[in-house]
């Protein structure tokens, strides 16, 4: 059976390097080309005039802020997360912790309104509106992108991978991350489920606190946004094989962009799904809202016929995203899951995923 693999502990290293920016503004070929690269060396940019209006991301910031200062016991009536739901410390099933609360919700506004009724019982319509309202801007964005890629790749179907996560029936995610001060200044703390404070810090090899560790997103593409407190990392490859840690400075303007992990698969490697953290090492609070672009359970992930060459030969497996989300989920954060679906281990996935 293969065993995913989990990075090893590096003797970290941070440098400060210049992040790729878009600006969408530009001409669409100057603009596709640019992002083609980004997604070629890092799995991660920038982009600024997105589009996405100011109004939607105040209105939505707002009903998390407004959620993460309800006292706890009111907060944790929307808990646990499993995985829906809201989280504190515990971060997916298998003994992930980091130093912060999150609500993460699925995108359908069905399962939106339904969970809108016990986050905010003040005004639950209210909340479903404002999501759905940022969820569909931000679904926008993200095909905007995904239909510059298809177009830089020469794709004769501009929507190859924009179509996935536009479907009515794909399984997107938003998620809502706060990471409150540091304790030692004073700070709000957070309680986990069992109401233990965060005594025991998560520390990184320089003594940072590690408020989400080391990850890759499984889904297709993430738009990430926060406010204007820094804390999110990108491990950056060197050409020995190992990394360097690239902090990203806050910027309440921009999106970043994610390559993840089932895009990786779909252009055969050509994009790279980008690993990631965030620190919580702030005097304030720091809150950043995500979109997990993914597509419909039931959909392959395989590589596209056109990014199959005598030069790049076949590098993954056909799956569908419900089988990969089942190996996901029966991993730890930091394992680099898409290792279990590489063409070469002919049938031994299989056995993975029929054993969990
Ligand atoms: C430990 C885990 C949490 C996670 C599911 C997993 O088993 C491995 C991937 C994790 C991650 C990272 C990106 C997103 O925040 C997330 C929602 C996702 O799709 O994969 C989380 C999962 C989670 O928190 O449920
Ligand atoms: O909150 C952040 O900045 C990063 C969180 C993240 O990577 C995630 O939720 O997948
Ligand atoms: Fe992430």
């Amino acid at each position: 059976m293969v065993v995913a693999s989990v990075t090893p502990e590096r003797n970290e290293r941070i440098r400060a390097l210049g992040i790729p920016v878009i600006d969408l503004s530009w001409r669409r070929e100057h603009a596709s080309k640019l992002i083609m690269r980004a997604c070629e060396e890092f799995g991660f940019f920038k982009v600024i005039n997105h589009g996405v209006p100011k109004e939607v991301i105040t209105r939505m910031e707002d009903e998390g802020e407004e959620f993460f200062s309800l006292p706890t016991h009111e907060k944790q009536k929307a808990g646990p997360a499993s995985p829906l739901g809201y989280g504190s410390r515990n971060i997916g099933f298998n003994g992930d912790s980091g130093e912060l609360e999150y609500l993460l919700l699925h995108t359908s506004p069905v399962s939106i309104s339904q969970r809108a009724k016990i986050i905010c019982r003040k005004d639950p319509i209210k909340f479903s509106c404002v999501v759905n309202e940022y969820v569909g801007a931000v679904r926008q964005l993200a095909c905007e992108i995904l239909e510059m890629l298809a177009e830089g790749l020469g794709l004769g179907e501009k929507g190859s991978f924009s179509r996935l996560i536009r479907d009515t029936e794909s399984d997107s995610l938003v998620r809502l991350n706060h990471y409150p001060p540091n304790s030692t200044t004073g700070g709000n703390d957070i309680t986990d489920a069992l109401g233990r404070r965060n005594g025991n810090k998560i520390k990184d090899g320089k003594g940072g606190r590690i408020g989400f560790g080391e990850h890759s997103d499984p889904q297709i593409l993430s738009l990430l946004r926060s406010n204007d407190v820094d804390g999110l990392q990108i491990l950056s490859s060197d050409h020995h094989g190992g990394g360097v840690w690239v902090p990203v400075p806050a910027d309440p303007a921009a999106f970043f962009v994610n390559v993840g992990d089932a895009l990786q698969a779909l252009s055969n490697g050509r994009f790279v799904s980008v690993r990631h953290r965030a620190m919580a090492n702030s005097y304030s609070p720091r809150l950043s809202i995500i979109f997990f672009g993914a597509p419909p359970l039931h959909a392959w992930i395989s590589p596209l016929p056109e990014m199959i060459t005598p030069e790049t030969p076949r590098r993954y497996k056909s799956f569908t995203w419900a089988e990969y989300k089942k190996a996901m989920y029966s991993l730890r954060l930091g394992h680099n899951r898409l290792d279990l679906f590489h063409a070469d281990d002919e049938g031994e996935n299989v056995d993975f995923i029929e054993s969990i």
